[in-house]
């Protein structure tokens, strides 16, 4: 059955069940190890140390009146060490280093890290050292200018020894006095690290006139190369991409189903008008006389137990009998015998109403139940019948003519003594010499079947 080909019941251990559960489960172990590497992997790494940058000494104030700070920057084994001597004049002084990153507008992109480590050693106390960032843009930055640049800080505390210390890009701040100078309005003052021009390492707004030293071994930046947020923009987006690849492949998925149950609907519609149509013509075929389309004795047991009822009352019945048939068929052949049966019945059928009933009784016999007809009316009939068929155009110019006995049903009568005596008219009308009609004798009470 083609309908058939192809339809899936929907149990629990189907294959489509069990791959969509792989899908899901792909997909969840997928992001979970997404997630765990970001976690615990995907890092990069850049190191600022004395071996791969170059630094510089710097000093505030450098050149105010006679007295002023100076600062020196020496290379040690265990990293960049400055020493200077601090002078109070105009400006709070400071000395430090500067690692150059950029020239001419084009900086070091730092964003895509998150954290800074720094190694340093700074034994003073209750003072502090400054970690800058200065950062170009286009909104505020002056050629030849560092101090147009974006001032980032963090505040380094002091610590007796070596410190390792580690903090987030967003702990850094915008000091007030470059927003105040630069004139920025507070939409562009926030933290930017995509232009990175310097980084400055240098004493606190807390240090104290007088010498000062502090070493700084390295620093080091960390990041991920995805950030958390991509990350999870990512995830997102592939979980909305699974969502709608699910969504296609079950509307495709049910429109096939769909089409699969019309086809099997329309193969169950045909074939039901088929076996209708069938049954139909077997139906009619157990009725009906296959060579002159009269009733047979199935059709006509069936007439009977639809018709046969008072409300139909009178009924005629008229027994006919083509004479010596048998020499029609013995000088002409049995096909020629067919075709006058054929003929003889169609000129009945003509000369009826619709309500009458013709039935072939048997070889060349038919009987012809006249409804609603009295005795008279059915002689009539007969006799009107027996008359056409000298007009009726017959094979090989046979000569034909036909008897009838005529009997009417008495209240009651059953069908087989009306047959009898309709025969028994016949029988006579046989007797008297052929092709004439005769009324059977009547009955004064009997039943119908
Ligand atoms: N061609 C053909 N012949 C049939 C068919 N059924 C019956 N017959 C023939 O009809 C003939 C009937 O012959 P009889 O019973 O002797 O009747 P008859 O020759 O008509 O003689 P009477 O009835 O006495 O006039 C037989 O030869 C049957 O073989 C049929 O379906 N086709």
């Amino acid at each position: 059955m083609p309908w058939r080909q192809g339809i899936e019941t929907p149990y629990k251990n189907s294959p489509t069940i069990k791959l969509r559960l792989y899908f899901v489960l792909g997909l969840l172990i997928f992001t979970v190890t997404l997630l765990l590497w970001h976690h615990w992997g995907m890092n990069r790494y850049l190191r600022m140390d004395a071996k791969s940058f170059t630094a510089i000494a710097t000093v505030e104030p450098a050149t105010e009146g006679a007295a002023y700070s100076s600062s020196a920057l020496t290379l040690k084994p265990e990293g960049w060490q400055i020493n200077c001597e601090l002078i109070y004049s105009k400006y709070p002084p400071y000395c430090g280093l500067d690692i150059v990153l950029g020239s001419e507008q084009q900086g070091l992109d730092l964003s895509r890290f998150d954290q800074v480590k720094v190694r340093f050693l700074f034994g003073k106390n209750e003072e502090h050292l400054r970690l800058s960032i200065f950062n170009y843009s286009d909104k505020y930055s002056r050629e030849n200018d560092y101090l147009s640049h974006k001032v980032e800080e963090a505040i380094l505390p002091s610590h007796t020894g070596w410190q390792e210390l580690s903090f987030a890009l967003t702990d850094f701040n915008i000091p007030s006095w470059w927003i105040i100078q630069e004139n920025v309005p507070p939409a562009d003052a926030g933290s930017e690290f995509d232009r990175v021009m310097q980084i400055r390492i240098a004493t606190g707004y807390d240090a104290k006139e007088g010498p000062q030293q502090f070493t700084v071994a390295w620093l080091e930046w960390r990041g991920k190369w995805i950030s958390a947020e991509s990350l999870r923009l990512l995830l997102i987006f592939m979980w909305l991409i699974a969502g709608m690849l699910w969504i296609l492949w079950e509307w495709s998925r049910n429109l096939s189903r769909l089409n699969r149950s019309r086809q099997r609907q329309r193969w169950l519609e045909s074939t039901n008008q088929s076996l209708k149509e069938s049954t139909q013509e077997l139906t009619h075929r157990v009725r009906i006389d296959p060579l002159t389309q009269a009733l047979n004795r199935e059709g006509l047991a069936e007439f009977l137990t639809a018709h046969c009822s008072s409300s139909e009352q009178p009924i005629s019945l008229i027994f006919l009998d083509i004479d010596h048939f048998k020499q029609v068929n013995d000088q002409h052949g049995h096909m020629i015998g067919d075709i006058v049966l054929q003929r003889f019945a169609q000129q009945i059928q003509q000369q009826i109403r619709p309500s009458d009933c013709l039935v072939r009784w048997g070889g060349e016999e038919f009987l012809l139940l006249s409804m609603q007809t009295k005795l008279r009316g059915a002689a009539g009939l007969a006799e009107k019948i027996r008359l056409s068929l000298a007009q009726v155009d017959w094979p090989n110019d046979i000569q034909l003519s036909c008897s009838a006995g005529v009997a009417e049903m008495v209240e009651h009568e059953a069908f087989a003594s009306l047959v009898a005596r309709a025969d028994a008219a016949l029988y006579q009308a046989k007797s008297a010499g052929r092709n004439r009609v005769e009324l059977a004798e009547p009955l004064s009470s009997a039943g119908c079947i």
